[in-house]
């Protein structure tokens, strides 16, 4: 996997699909000129570039939809050789990684991700995958893609709910790694320009976090758990919501909630996790959760990709930017850390 961070990228796409003939390029509706641009520049080289709309965010991420997706391929003779593209935020470029993964059991996706969510993380390490009336991204596949192509340019038509929903993934980078992050996010919050060189720096430095993590763990049996940091409950609350709240928020209180169960473990200080009320609390996002709904976020919880064997599994912090796996926490301990984020 390779990426690129610049801005006018877009003719880059072509210049990742040698040995290519064929390409589905798939995008939300949000995305329709930008993939419309990129089908007529890669037809004028030579490509047979199909063009599908697919469902926005979540709705995506289902299998009716890959399935919609294998039907093109399938009716339009892609082989091997042949590519997906993905146009869009993170529920785009999982579903188009998904499909890239499993038609013919794996042909080459190039994804550009048009959300901040999407270029730091998502788009970024080969978790590709769809949701499950059970749960969130059960089923998935590791396949990494070809290339990842960063056009910062695609943030200016990003509604500011979403850039600021994606700066909870990077605020999650400074607490399990590098609190440079967490120090400049304090000093911009919610105001930050998607122009200036700091928040250029972050996007760096989180994409730079990211791949070197997967390097060392693409499939997630080792320190790649880290980059769940509050996704244990955070996934449980879209979950709860049906999928209709912004990933970065669900995990904003998810890091708050881990947050608490550190220090009740005898981990973090007090002061550090209220650095996670401000940091996240400057960027508007939320930090506490009702709390009517605890029986079905622990039972969707017991679904985590990190629990072993009915025992829950959390990334929690030692301090900030030192994680460690906390195994099989009492019923008890989980539950008061629960009571800390209720609204
Ligand atoms: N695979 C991974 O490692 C990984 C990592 C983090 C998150 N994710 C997944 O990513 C998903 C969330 O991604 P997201 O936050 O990017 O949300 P999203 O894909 O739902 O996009 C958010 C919204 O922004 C719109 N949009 C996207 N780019 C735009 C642009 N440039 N201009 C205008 N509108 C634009 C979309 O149409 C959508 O309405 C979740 O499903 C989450 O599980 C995956
Ligand atoms: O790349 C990873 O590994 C992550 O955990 C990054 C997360 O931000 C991301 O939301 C990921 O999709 C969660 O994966 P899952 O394995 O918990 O479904
Ligand atoms: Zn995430």
């Amino acid at each position: 996997m390779s990426s690129v961070i610049g801005r006018g990228l877009l003719s880059e796409v072509s210049k990742s699909l040698d040995g290519v003939k064929k390409v589905l390029i798939l995008h939300p509706q949000s995305l329709s000129t930008t993939a419309i641009a990129v089908q007529e520049e890669l037809r004028s080289k030579g490509f047979e570039a199909l063009v599908a709309e697919v469902p926005n965010s979540e709705d995506a991420k289902r299998i009716e939809v890959a399935s919609f997706c294998w039907q093109i391929m399938g009716q339009a003779d892609f082989h091997r050789n042949d590519a997906v593209i993905g146009i869009g935020g993170g529920s785009t470029t999982d579903l188009a990684g998904f499909v890239a993964a499993t038609w013919l059991r794996g042909v080459r996706s190039v994804l550009v991700p048009t959300t901040l969510l999407g270029m730091v993380d998502a788009a970024i390490g080969g978790k590709t995958g769809i949701n499950t009336s059970e749960g969130k991204n059960l089923v998935g596949a590791f396949h990494l893609p070809h290339r990842v192509i960063i056009d910062l340019d695609t943030l200016d038509t990003l509604p500011r709910n979403e850039l600021l929903a994606g700066m909870a993934e990077v605020v999650k980078c400074g607490f399990i790694e590098d609190p440079w992050i967490l120090d400049a996010v304090e000093s911009e919050g919610a105001q930050i320009d998607t122009h200036s060189e700091v928040f250029e720096e972050l996007i760096r430095r989180a994409v730079a976090i990211k791949e070197n993590v997967i390097a060392v763990d693409l499939r997630d049996t080792g320190n790649r758990e880290f980059l769940n940091y509050g996704h244990t409950l955070g996934h449980a609350i879209e979950h709860a919501e049906r999928y209709k709240w912004r990933h970065g928020a669900a995990i904003s209180i998810g890091m708050v909630f881990a947050a608490e169960l550190s220090m009740l473990s005898g981990k973090l200080k007090e002061h550090e996790v209220e650095r996670h009320r401000t940091v996240l609390g400057s960027l508007g996002l939320p930090l506490t959760y009702r709390a009517d709904r605890w029986e079905q976020l622990l039972a969707t919880m017991q679904r985590d990709k990190k629990a072993r064997s009915g025992s829950l599994r959390f990334v929690v912090l030692d301090a900030i930017g030192k994680p460690t796996m906390l195994n099989a926490p009492t019923p008890e301990l989980v539950f008061t850390a629960f009571q800390a984020i209720v609204e």
